[in-house]
């Protein structure tokens, strides 16, 4: 099978084939060296072409119970060497890959010029044309504004907690969440309500929730408009938290503002620093924007040891804790899994309901 993938500016690199099919996406990497199935099912990958700097993938086999939802997110994979197991998952989810290509050399230029649009082609009678086609009708991530209803609920789910533990009601604003977040607050007591990325101020003022909080998610976080506008709403009223994408949602909600990364930070041992116990944690990450100004109402008590990017916000006051990395450690490493402690620790369950209008 032939296989190419052409890169903004117009060189093309040639590849093996592995599953067939043709699309563009931002060429993103990742160097985590574990959590494939993790990665690959994470919806914050949508509309990106994933390239794995590890070399070989695939090597644990593929098991469902480490997908984070429901099917693969990026538009095409690429890797050094791709195991029989995982090209039979791609090829069942119809997600084209290529293998036998420099990775060292993809993942230098993603360092140099940034994530860039691509455009890959993969089949038997495919050429340089087509991936360079597929090239011209890629869009830039901020373009895809209607990114959050790829990859949200359209209807309000439910998840029960453990029996033991907080006795608390969280409402989680699905952005394209990953179920090991809610999987995170069942296990400690906590009822998971899931709305749409889109839901209303009167929705979440129904679900009457302890804390409100908000997903991980693809894209543009200026592009959630209607989520920026629930935490607008709800801040300082009920106790928010945010992973990722939330927590760049819940700073432009209280004045900050985000900026596009150059390459972003994807893997498994990104190092923050907390400035509040002086500790250093090692973290999970998959993020192409930043919180470039936190505003006025955040203060900044995590940032990230390799570029003093912003990684966790709080207001002790107003009740808000977010973090930019993966707390929920799927794969790992579980340094920080007592975020979810500190957001269920906010929860009062005896408070007066939200209400939905000033
Ligand atoms: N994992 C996430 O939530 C990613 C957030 C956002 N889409 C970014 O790329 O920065």
């Amino acid at each position: 099978m032939d296989a190419y993938v052409a890169l903004e500016g117009g060189h093309v690199v040639e590849a093996r084939g592995r599953v067939p099919g043709s699309t563009p996406g931002e060429l993103v990497f990742t160097t985590a060296y574990t959590g494939y199935e993790e990665s690959l099912t994470d919806p914050s990958y949508e509309e990106q072409v994933l390239t794995f700097s590890y070399p070989l993938i695939g090597n644990y086999g593929v098991r469902e119970e480490r997908f984070e939802s429901g099917r693969v997110h990026p538009n095409a994979v690429v890797a050094r060497e791709l195991t029989e197991d995982v090209v039979e998952w791609l090829d069942e989810e119809g997600v084209p890959a290529v293998d036998h290509l420099d990775t060292r050399d993809l993942v230098t230029d993603i360092r140099e010029e940034g994530a860039m649009k691509c455009g890959i082609a993969v089949g038997e009678d495919v050429t340089e044309q087509d991936a360079l086609d597929e090239l011209a009708a890629c869009k830039g991530m901020s373009e895809h504004t209607d990114i959050g209803a790829q990859v949200s609920v359209d209807e309000p789910d439910f998840s029960a907690g453990a029996e033991d533990g907080v006795d608390a009601h969280v409402t989680l604003i699905d952005c394209g969440h990953k179920g090991s977040i809610v999987d995170s607050l069942n296990a400690r007591g906590a009822d998971v309500e899931i709305l749409p990325y889109d839901a209303t101020i009167e929705d979440v003022a129904e679900t009457e929730p302890d804390v409100l909080f908000i997903s991980n998610g693809p894209g543009d976080p200026a592009n959630f408009e209607e989520t920026v506008e629930l935490v607008d709403h709800y801040a300082g009223e009920v106790p928010l938290a945010g992973i990722c994408l939330g927590q760049q949602i819940v700073a432009l909600a209280l004045g900050g503002s985000t900026a596009k990364m150059d390459f972003g930070h994807r893997g498994v041992n990104q190092p923050v620093m907390d400035v509040r116990t002086n500790r250093v944690v090692m973290t999970t990450q998959n993020h192409g924007y930043t919180v470039a100004d936190p505003g006025e109402n955040l203060e900044v008590t995590q940032f990230n040891v390799n570029d003093d990017t912003p990684e966790g916000l709080d207001n002790d006051e107003l009740e808000i804790i977010t973090r930019q990395y993966h707390p929920e450690a799927n794969p790992g490493p579980n340094d920080s899994l007592d975020f979810f402690d500190d957001v269920l620790a906010m929860a009062d369950p005896a408070a007066d309901p939200v209400i939905a209008d000033d």
